[in-house]
């Protein structure tokens, strides 16, 4: 089956998302591919028709990210068909799936397939990696044999509802103490990456670099972007869930397929 386009939707802080959503574009062998990505606030929005499409996002909390949805919410769909991707950090992606599912197919999108893939943890840390590295190799030609059996199944065109996995009511959301990543002075050179990295605007360099903790969403785009190492979140909560994440989610997890 040649396709003449897809559409890469992905939002992916620390990159880990949008590796595996352009691989398994790549292995659709479309004409063209058509990328919006809505990391940050000023992207693209477009009405789909039926031209395939790829909505690729994190999984926070065992859901989606909560800032997902109303970005999500500008694009508009008539049965576009749609392949929904969870990335997750090796513990678990909960009930992430089934809401990307949700409300996509209240956007007008008609799911056709669905994985989960396992990104690096945003917080792993050298001395306690968390899937470090992941997607690697061998998840990447993973996600090119998924594109393959995806462009099976739309050969097939079998109508069938797609199942997959989550529970209702999803997974309640945790109240968040207000923090955020800070910046080591003696490091930094006000460089103004990590405020380009930031997907929420919450980050303002001027003489200093000033964090409006209230809005950050811990994603640590900016941590992981910092070309000096001085961006750092070292609070007490997330070093408890970062050592708790090494103890407990080391072990090496698998992507999922639902086709
Ligand atoms: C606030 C927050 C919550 C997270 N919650 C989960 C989770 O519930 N389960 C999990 O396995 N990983 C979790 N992660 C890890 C991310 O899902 C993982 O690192 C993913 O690869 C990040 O995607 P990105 O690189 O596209 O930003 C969380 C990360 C953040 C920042």
């Amino acid at each position: 089956m040649n396709l003449p386009s897809v559409n890469l939707i992905y939002f992916s802080p620390t990159g880990t998302s949008r590796k595996v959503v352009k691989a398994i574009g790549q292995g659709l062998e479309a004409k063209q591919i058509n990328e919006f990505d809505i990391t940050q606030t000023d992207f693209e929005c477009k009405n789909f028709g039926n031209e395939l499409t790829i909505i690729g996002v994190p999984v926070y909390k065992g859901r989606l990210p909560v800032e997902v949805i109303p970005r999500l919410k500008h694009f508009n769909a008539e049965n576009t068909p749609v392949v929904l991707v969870a990335v997750y950090g090796n513990r678990d992606y909960d009930d992430a799936l089934l809401e990307l599912k949700d409300v996509s197919t209240a956007l007008g999108f008609t799911p056709v397939a669905a994985a989960t893939f396992i990104g690096e943890h945003s917080y792993s840390t050298e001395s306690k990696p968390i899937a470090k590295n992941r997607p690697d190799e061998a998840d990447l030609l993973k996600a090119k044999q998924f594109a393959g059996a995806i462009l099976t199944k739309l050969e097939k065109n079998d109508g069938l509802e797609l199942n997959v996995s989550g529970n209702y009511p999803y997974k309640e959301l945790p109240n968040a103490p207000v923090m955020s990543p800070g910046t080591i002075a003696a490091k930094c050179t006000l460089c103004g990456v990590c405020a380009d990295a930031c997907p929420v605007d919450v980050i303002e360099v001027n003489k200093t670099v000033i964090t409006n903790a209230k809005a950050c969403i811990w994603c640590c785009a900016c941590v992981k972007a910092c070309p000096e190492d001085a961006r750092i979140f070292d609070a007490p909560l997330i070093n408890q869930i970062t050592n708790n994440l090494f103890e407990n989610c080391s072990e090496r997890k698998e992507p999922g397929f639902f086709i």
